[in-house]
């Protein structure tokens, strides 16, 4: 098909959806148009920017009729930065959307027909995230740091963030001057030198420790404690600093090394009643708030009466494992990455649980293998990576039948693609509660519940 459009026309067109990095969607002709900066339902001038076989980009030129959520983005960075995509849709109008978006996705690409329940908000949608990951460079004058543009290197720098907390502003704001006057230079990533790379500031929401992570390119730290006492003035919680030391021409933030500079070696937070210790490293839900909502969802679903054998497939640090080790008789998680199989372990003797077990491994491997030694599971809870279960794993929860499912997703379309599956293997899925864990992004987690058909 050739395009109905050419770059550079000006058309209005109504715009039927938005993309999950938050581009309206509309057609022409049956040709689909992604515009920057226009929501669902709104009448548009746009501007085409480019047209490609399939499908071409376009930017608003002028809103003819907006939308009745759009509102003006709170935050001052909105329109640069590459964090948040909705933030010029307001929240309810967002909760909507995300809604719809999964209904759709069920129906569509699951053929999936189970009820899809309003999306479980946020009160305050806002300063929820609990580690940032600032990067610093060197600006004309100054030191600069703040988050990139988006599918980018280039940094905004900023001085607030409205999702980040408090601790993680002060940074933001006052630590690119203060290391300034320190002396310490920023590292350059185009010739790979320069010494502060990044500057990782993660909290405990229920305990209000910080933890404030300089991550550098050589063990050398110019004016240490100097340092360590700007942080301690910016931050006045901070409960550990440390340094990381990263000597490699690379995107990845942390390097191997890890040293405590000052305070405690780690920071502890809760989940419910669920402790946690999170070292600078360690992987831990970045909304703890909305964490809560989704573990209870999941052991709503789960409907565990004391007795239940369970399985936690891509348990991670086994924070679903612990809060379901709370009501289930044994749980036995499944995790990758041996690191995090090691945090699971340690948390579980924390909170002083008796009742788990973790392993470390490919739940597709590991999974069949438990079955073969007779450790069945009442019920299955799964929470894969966006690309969702691998088949085997789909496979052996068909052959081996345990009697439900809970399945917590962070991509729908894969989501309803293994419903689709489980379905057809013998499943029906009862219900499906999606969970906003981050607000003004376009990105939206579900929890599933499927039970085995008679
Ligand atoms: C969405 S996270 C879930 C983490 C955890 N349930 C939580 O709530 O914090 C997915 C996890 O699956 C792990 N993973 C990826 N592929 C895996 C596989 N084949 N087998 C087991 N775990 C895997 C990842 O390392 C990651 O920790």
């Amino acid at each position: 098909m050739s395009a109905p459009v050419k770059k550079n026309d000006r058309v209005t067109v109504t715009v039927e959806d938005l993309t999950h990095d938050g581009n309206g969607v509309a057609k022409v002709d049956g040709y689909p148009l992604f515009i920057q900066g226009a929501l669902p339902e709104e009448t548009v001038e746009i501007h085409v920017l480019k047209t490609l076989k399939n499908y071409g980009f376009a930017k608003v030129v002028d809103i003819i009729q907006p939308s009745a959520d759009r509102i003006e983005a709170p935050c001052i960075y909105f329109d640069q930065c590459g964090g948040c995509q909705l933030q010029h849709l307001s929240y309810e109008g967002q909760l909507k959307w995300k809604r719809k978006m999964v209904e759709n996705v069920m129906k569509r690409l699951g053929k999936i027909d189970a009820p899809v329940y309003p999306v479980k908000g946020m009160e305050n949608p806002w300063t929820y995230r609990n580690k940032a990951q600032i990067p610093f460079a060197q600006g004309e004058e100054a030191a600069i740091a703040g988050f990139y543009k988006t599918k980018s290197h280039t940094i905004v720098d900023m001085e607030r963030c409205l999702i980040q907390t408090g601790e993680a502003d002060a940074i933001l704001g006052g630590l690119k001057r203060e290391l300034t006057k320190l002396g310490i230079e920023p590292y350059h990533e185009m010739t790979h030198s320069g010494q502060l790379r990044h500057v990782v500031v993660r909290k405990g929401r229920a305990t209000n420790e910080v933890m404030v992570v300089l991550v550098t390119k050589s063990r050398k730290l110019p004016q240490k404690e100097a340092a360590i006492d700007v942080i301690k003035r910016l931050v006045p919680n901070v409960a550990s600093i440390v340094q990381n030391v990263n000597g490699e021409k690379t995107n990845v933030i942390f390097g191997d090394i890890t040293i405590t500079l000052w305070g405690k070696e780690t920071i502890e937070d809760r989940i419910g009643d669920v402790r946690f210790e999170i070292s600078a490293r360690s992987f831990y839900q970045v909304n703890p708030e909305q964490t809560e909502v989704l573990y209870k969802q999941a052991l709503d679903y789960a409907q565990l009466e004391g007795n239940e054998r369970v399985i936690d497939a891509y348990c991670g640090i086994g924070s679903i494992s612990l809060f379901l080790a709370q009501k289930a008789g044994f749980v036995m998680g499944v995790e990758i990455v041996p690191q995090a199989i090691e945090d699971a372990k340690r948390n579980a003797e924390l909170n002083g649980f008796t009742n788990t077990y973790f392993e470390a491994g490919a739940a597709e491997d590991v999974i069949p293998r438990w079955y073969k030694e007779g450790k069945e599971a009442d019920v299955l809870v799964v929470d894969p990576p966006r690309k969702g279960c691998d088949e085997a794993l789909l496979n052996t929860i068909i052959e081996q039948k345990p009697k439900r499912v809970v399945y917590v997703s962070c991509n729908p379309a894969t989501l309803a693609r293994d419903l689709r599956i489980l379905e057809d293997g013998g499943y029906k899925t009862q219900e499906i509660q999606p969970v906003d864990m981050f607000p003004h992004t376009t990105h939206c987690e579900a929890v599933a519940w499927l039970e085995l058909a008679d």
